[in-house]
C-alpha cells in the first residue's frame, strides 16, 4: 500500500514518521504534496527521502489512500481540487478538526470513501491517541485500513460522528494540555531547587508513568491517586491545593472549549 499526504505540516509528519517507525510504511511508499518546494523543506529534512510534489492532484494519481492534513479552512477548497482525479481505488482520510463527514463528501465525486480519524501529535513515537468515523460509502476494509496505519502509532478507537468533536477536546487538542502541565511541574521543581533538566525529565516521566499505570493496571485514577495520598503526608497537601486552584474544573473546560471550538469550525 502506497500513502499520500495532502499537506505536509506537524501531522502528517508525525504520522509518517510514526508509520515508518512502527514499520507499517516504508518511506519508498510514502508521498507528500504542498503548495510549494520551501513548504515541503520540513518533510524533506524529517523523514530522508521521501516523495514530494507541489502537485495535489498527482498525490491522487500515484497513490490509493490519500491523507488529507491541510487546515480545516482550506479542506473543501483542496478536495475540490482533486474531485476530477478521484477514482473508485482511493480512500480519502481526512485528519481536520471540525469539518464533518457530509462537507468532505460533498466536493468529491459520488460514492467516493471517506474516513474522517481525530489523531494527535503523539503518534510521532508510536503513542498517538485516535478515533475515526466511517463516510457513507466506506466499507469493512476501510477500517481495517484506518486501523492497521493508527493502531500502528498508537491507540485507535471507532466511535459515531457525534463524538469526534469531544475527541479533539480530549485527545485531539490534549497533548498540548499535558505539555503545559509538564512544564508546569518542571517549572515547580526548579522553583524548589532542581536543576531544570532534571526537573523537565522527572515531570515527563511522571506523566509517562501515570498515563501508563491507567491504561495497564485498569484501576480507577482515583484509587491510583489515593495510593499515592498518605496520611497527612506531602501529595494530599499538594492535591488540596490543586482542588482549591480547580485543577480539575479547568481541564474540564479546556476540554469543552476545544471541543465547541471544533464544532464552531464545522459551522
Ligand atoms: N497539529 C495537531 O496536533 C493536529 C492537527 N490535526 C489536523 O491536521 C490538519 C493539519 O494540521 P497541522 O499539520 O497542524 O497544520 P500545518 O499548518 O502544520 O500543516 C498544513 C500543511 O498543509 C499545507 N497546505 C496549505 N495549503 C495547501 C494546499 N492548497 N494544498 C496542499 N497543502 C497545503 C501547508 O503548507 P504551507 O506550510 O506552505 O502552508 C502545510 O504543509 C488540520 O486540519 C488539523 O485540524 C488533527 C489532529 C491534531
Ligand atoms: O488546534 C487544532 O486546531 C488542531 C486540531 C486538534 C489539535 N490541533
Amino acid at each position: 500500500m502506497t500513502i499520500g499526504f495532502i499537506g505536509a505540516g506537524k501531522m502528517a509528519q508525525a504520522l509518517a514518521s510514526g508509520f515508518i517507525a512502527s514499520r507499517v510504511a516504508s518511506v519508498d511508499k510514502l508521498f507528500a504534496s504542498a503548495p510549494s518546494m520551501e513548504s515541503l523543506q520540513g518533510i524533506k529534512e524529517k523523514i530522508n527521502n521521501i516523495n514530494v510534489t507541489t502537485d495535489n492532484k498527482d498525490i491522487v494519481r500515484k497513490n490509493d489512500v490519500i491523507i488529507v492534513a491541510v487546515k480545516p479552512n482550506i479542506l473543501s477548497q483542496v478536495l475540490k481540487e482533486i474531485a476530477p482525479v478521484i477514482r473508485s481505488e482511493n480512500l480519502i482520510i481526512s485528519v481536520a478538526a471540525g469539518i464533518r463527514i457530509p462537507a468532505i463528501e460533498d466536493p468529491l465525486p459520488n460514492g467516493t470513501r471517506v474516513v474522517r480519524v481525530m489523531p494527535n501529535t503523539p503518534c510521532l513515537v508510536g503513542a498517538g491517541a485516535s478515533a475515526y468515523s466511517l463516510g457513507t460509502y466506506a466499507q469493512s476494509r476501510d477500517a481495517e485500513t484506518v486501523n492497521k496505519l493508527m493502531s500502528a502509532v498508537g491507540l485507535c478507537e471507532k466511535v459515531p460522528e457525534s463524538l469526534i468533536d469531544a475527541v479533539v477536546g480530549v485527545s485531539g487538542s490534549g497533548p498540548a494540555y499535558m505539555f503545559v502541565a509538564i512544564e508546569a511541574l518542571a517549572d515547580g521543581g526548579v522553583k524548589a531547587g532542581l536543576p531544570r533538566h532534571l526537573a523537565l525529565k522527572l515531570a515527563a516521566q511522571t506523566l509517562l508513568g501515570a498515563g501508563k499505570m491507567v491504561m495497564e493496571i485498569g484501576a480507577h485514577p482515583a484509587e491510583l491517586k489515593d495510593e499515592v495520598c498518605s496520611p497527612g503526608g506531602t501529595t494530599i497537601a499538594a492535591v488540596h491545593t490543586l482542588e482549591k486552584n480547580g485543577f480539575r474544573g479547568a481541564l474540564i473546560d479546556a476540554v469543552l472549549e476545544s471541543c465547541n471550538r471544533s464544532r464552531e469550525l464545522g459551522n
